[in-house]
């Protein structure tokens, strides 16, 4: 099974995107303002979809370009609506054509229009929406000083905002610097593909969270542009279901290693290795210090377990002929002994065709030795946090220079990288980077890395190939910590809660 790329959803820039709408116009024999209206009614049923939008208030600040023409159709059709609406505009002479159609259509139908310049000071009703649609995609450069206090007075104001597309002054594909103007949503409503912005870290006062919005853009140009960017969400799940037949046994679904473990640290294996089993493994062995032996074998009698010599850490790493896939490094420890035994396992084992995930300590083991990297099997995945990965590719100022930096380490060493946090970043070997859409912050908790090596380990036992199962894993870890934190909520989640929904988030996605 192999994944067909063509499924995912590619993140693209705005001169993409421009070429994509023109490509759109084209094919469905549309005309923009078509797109525009097409867009506004997205964000109408949006709206609809969150609250009553016949009591609701709305401000809608419009801007010149077209990001402005979405925001005063938007009027429109919300005034049909009954809501009440205000409408500012900035006062202008450069317009584009279908922001003055609907400028005019507002007029037709006899809503009124505010205008604004750099001193209006806005009255925002307590209780009013604001709707920020005065730079889309097309911001060419930072606001300029002139309108730095129209956007400072919807940051400062108490009410809500939803930002149509983007955040106003929010480059799409570049950083802002810390002191440029841009709105703070509480909401970005983007239209078709994310933008590349919306996933940063540095931006996250800017896009606490953002949902997509179809708008039925053409999928073939869309799929035609060049991208190293993706989106993984649900549109790409039913490819990954691999059924059981009523012949099927246990040797088809691989024979799967757990190799970690020291003293007080059992719990991190145990959770690899249940969760090994959880994503539907055929066969999961633990090889843990003897301390581990009785904890593993009483508390999940599913897991075969064999033991190091030494009691209380790993020195001896074990033969792994007989296995397909071989996990290592939770609660594995960073003891010299261990690190040499780490070592010589690379060293001495042909490992060329066995799937291997390292995680935890394991990558710790891994960049104190730096030249062991080229020992690995290729496609081997690493699945660092943030810590982890600076000790791999070095440290890093900003995300860009972190995407530079991990994209060219798993290029060269034919790596597969899954950069924990919010969206994980999964960096494939053929320098393609994919942002996962599932997790929640309650997932931020002890032992939940754990968890998501044994999905991702548990994936390739069952015949994943390494990209599959670093992606399907990942967003399935996430898509289990969902549906965990919205039965007993984010604050208390923990780590075993993630691994007892895998059955429940398997069940939803492939019935
Ligand atoms: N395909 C889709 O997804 C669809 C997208 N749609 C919508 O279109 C939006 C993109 O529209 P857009 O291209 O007109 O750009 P937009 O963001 O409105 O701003 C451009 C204007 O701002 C100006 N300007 C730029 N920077 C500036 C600055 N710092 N300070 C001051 N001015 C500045 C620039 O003028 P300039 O001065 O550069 O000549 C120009 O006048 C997109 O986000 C979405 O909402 C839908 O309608 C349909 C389908
Ligand atoms: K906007």
């Amino acid at each position: 099974m192999q994944i067909q790329y063509i499924y995912s959803m590619k993140i693209l820039s705005p001169q993409q995107l421009k070429a994509v709408e023109t490509q759109t116009i084209k094919i469905q024999d549309v005309d923009l303002i078509n797109l525009m209206e097409r867009a506004a009614t997205a964000v109408l049923n949006w709206l609809k979809n969150h609250m009553d939008v016949s009591k609701n208030h709305f401000t809608i600040i419009c801007g010149v370009g077209n990001n402005g023409g979405d925001g005063l159709a938007l009027a429109r059709l919300l005034a049909s609506e009954n809501s009440h609406v205000k409408v500012y505009l900035q006062k202008n002479n450069n317009y584009s054509l279908d922001n003055l159609t609907n400028q005019k259509r507002l007029k037709d139908a006899k809503i009124p229009i505010e205008f604004y310049d750099s001193e209006t000071k806005f009255e925002f009703q307590p209780f009013s929406i604001i709707i920020d649609a005065i730079f889309g995609y097309g911001l060419n450069r930072p606001i300029e000083q002139e309108w730095i206090s129209i956007i400072n007075q919807i940051n400062q104001a108490e009410n809500a905002v939803v930002s149509i597309d983007v955040p106003s002054g929010l480059f799409c594909d570049q950083l802002n610097s810390p002191e440029d103007a841009v709105v703070q949503s509480e909401v970005t409503l983007t239209f078709q593909t994310p933008k590349l912005a919306l996933f940063l870290p540095e931006n996250e006062k800017y896009v606490p969270q953002f949902e997509i919005l179809d708008i039925s853009l053409d999928w073939a140009s869309m799929e035609s542009q060049n991208a190293d960017f993706h989106y993984f969400s649900m549109d790409q799940i039913p490819q990954f279901h691999k059924g059981r037949t009523v012949f099927s046994h246990k040797y088809e679904f691989g024979n799967v290693v757990t190799i970690g473990g020291s003293y007080g640290k059992i719990g991190a294996i145990l959770l690899t290795t249940k969760s090994v089993l959880r994503s539907g493994a055929g066969l999961v062995t633990a090889y843990v210090p003897k301390c581990g032996c009785q904890i593993i074998q009483t508390s999940f009698p599913e897991a075969m377990v064999m033991t190091d010599f030494s009691e209380d850490k790993i020195i001896a790493f074990p033969s792994v002929d007989g296995f397909d896939t071989i996990a290592i490094g939770p609660g594995i420890g960073t003891d010299e002994k261990t690190a040499l035994a780490f070592a010589q396992f690379l060293e001495e084992n042909d490992l060329t065709n066995k799937k291997m995930i390292i995680d935890a300590d394991g990558i710790n083991l891994l960049a104190k030795n730096p030249e062991l990297v080229n020992k690995l099997p290729e496609k081997t995945i690493l699945t660092p946090h943030n810590k982890e990965l600076e000790r791999l590719v070095g440290n890093w100022n900003d995300s860009f220079e972190k995407i530079k930096k991990t994209k060219e380490f798993v290029q060269k060493n034919n790596l597969i990288v899954v950069s924990k946090g919010a969206y994980t970043q999964t960096y494939l070997p053929n320098a393609q980077i994919y942002f996962n859409s599932t997790g929640n912050p309650g997932m931020a908790t002890a032992g939940s890395g754990d968890v998501l090596t044994g999905i991702i380990a548990g994936h390739l036992g069952k015949g994943f190939t390494a990209e599959e199962a670093a992606l399907f894993g990942v967003f399935l870890h996430g898509f289990c910590g969902d549906e965990a934190a919205a039965q007993i909520g984010q604050e208390s989640l923990i780590a075993s809660d993630i691994l007892n929904f895998i059955p429940t988030g398997m069940k939803k996605l492939f019935g």
